[in-house]
């Protein structure tokens, strides 16, 4: 359990409910098993909504955005004002993730928990716990407080969306820098070596990459993070929006809420979450595998197998919103399939 007072309890999925779903699926007028994965999903979900035909008829996608002060190190391919631009550009809808949300029917809520733009955008939630981490190449990111101050924002989010009788949510984000304290909390938490876990992010050239990786070590040094205190590895060497999203995910899953993971950020933030909270890996599925190389071995250490992969890497959750269709044909099939005993078998 979490030892953070961030009152937060997160159930077991319904296993009575799960067995009668697996029982119906394996009556439906196919071979035993060969659905797949979707028989998995269905299964899941069945779990997380205590019922054997679960419903994503609702769904949200939340873009959490924060900067990164160790964009002064020169680890992105762009400048942190893009953060702020994109921020409008979500307002205005007309980002690729509201391109796909408005596909898939979902609600996008757009959350600036740590950006450095100084205007209020229209549309924008506003739960600044400050204008960017401090550059973590020579200190600390934030301090536990405001690593905390920053789960409780996206808490606070998940509420509201289980208010709304959200279903799913989509993990999205943006933040210029962010792919630097997505590849530091994977090689810490995953004790992976750390330069098989940096990528090109938005696309530094591949000559920046070891550059980029000295810089993660120097961060690792100066702070020291304890790799069995996942909050102070958050704290020291992660990001605003990934600690609202490390929020997001304890949020929904003890809201019953099942979540899908985008790209290595929003991965990155499901790893922590699965450190503070184990159980909420139930609630967790992988929606595609990102370019970044830290993804895959993310995704390794909670369990999670992705469903997609279209050698994508751009966040704002466009990845985990074009999965959304696949968690409903899981539960149209479970409904609306034939059993043996429909068709006299
Ligand atoms: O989702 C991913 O796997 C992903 C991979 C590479 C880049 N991104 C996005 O690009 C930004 C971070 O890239 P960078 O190079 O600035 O660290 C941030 O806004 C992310 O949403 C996202
Ligand atoms: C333009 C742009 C859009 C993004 N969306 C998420 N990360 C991004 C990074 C850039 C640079």
């Amino acid at each position: 359990m979490l030892n953070l007072k961030l009152g937060v309890g997160v159930r077991e999925l319904d296993a009575q409910v799960m067995e009668d779903a697996r029982a119906r699926w394996d009556q439906l007028t196919k071979p035993l098993g060969s659905l797949g994965k979707l028989e998995e999903i269905g299964i899941r979900l069945a779990g997380i909504q205590g019922k054997v035909f679960p419903e994503v008829t609702k769904r949200a996608v939340v873009v959490m955005c924060g900067d990164h002060g160790v964009v002064a190190e020169g680890v992105s391919a762009y400048p942190s004002a893009v953060t702020g631009l994109m921020m409008a550009n979500f307002s205005s809808g007309r980002a690729a993730v509201n391109v796909l949300a408005r596909q898939m029917g979902a609600d996008v809520h757009v959350v600036d928990v740590g950006s450095c733009c100084e205007q209020e955008i229209d549309g924008i939630v506003s739960a600044k716990v400050k204008a960017g981490t401090d550059n973590m190449a020579v200190g600390p990111a934030m301090s536990r407080e405001e690593a905390l101050a920053a789960i409780e924002v996206g808490i606070t989010i998940a509420k509201r969306l289980q208010r709304d009788g959200v279903q799913v949510v989509a993990l999205g984000e943006m933040g210029i820098g962010n792919t630097t304290p997505s590849s530091a909390i994977a090689a810490v938490l995953t004790g992976h070596p750390l330069l098989e876990l940096i990528g090109r992010g938005t696309g530094i050239e591949t000559s920046v990459l070891p550059h980029k990786g000295a810089v993660i070590q120097r961060a690792l040094e100066v702070n020291q993070p304890n790799p069995a205190d996942a909050l102070d590895v958050l704290a020291k060497v992660g990001g605003l929006e990934i600690a609202g999203l490390v929020g997001v995910v304890l949020g929904a899953a003890s809201a019953g809420i099942a979540v899908l993971v985008d790209g290595v950020i929003a991965g990155a933030a499901a790893l922590v979450a699965h450190r503070l909270e184990e159980k909420v890996g139930a609630y967790l599925f992988a929606s595609h595998l990102s370019q970044e190389p830290a993804h895959r071995v993310i995704l390794d250490a909670i369990g999670l197998s992705p469903l997609l992969q279209l050698e994508m890497r751009l966040g704002e959750g466009t990845g985990a919103v074009l999965a959304m269709p696949l968690l409903e044909s899981a539960t149209r099939l479970v409904r609306e399939m034939a059993t043996f005993a429909d068709i006299g078998l």
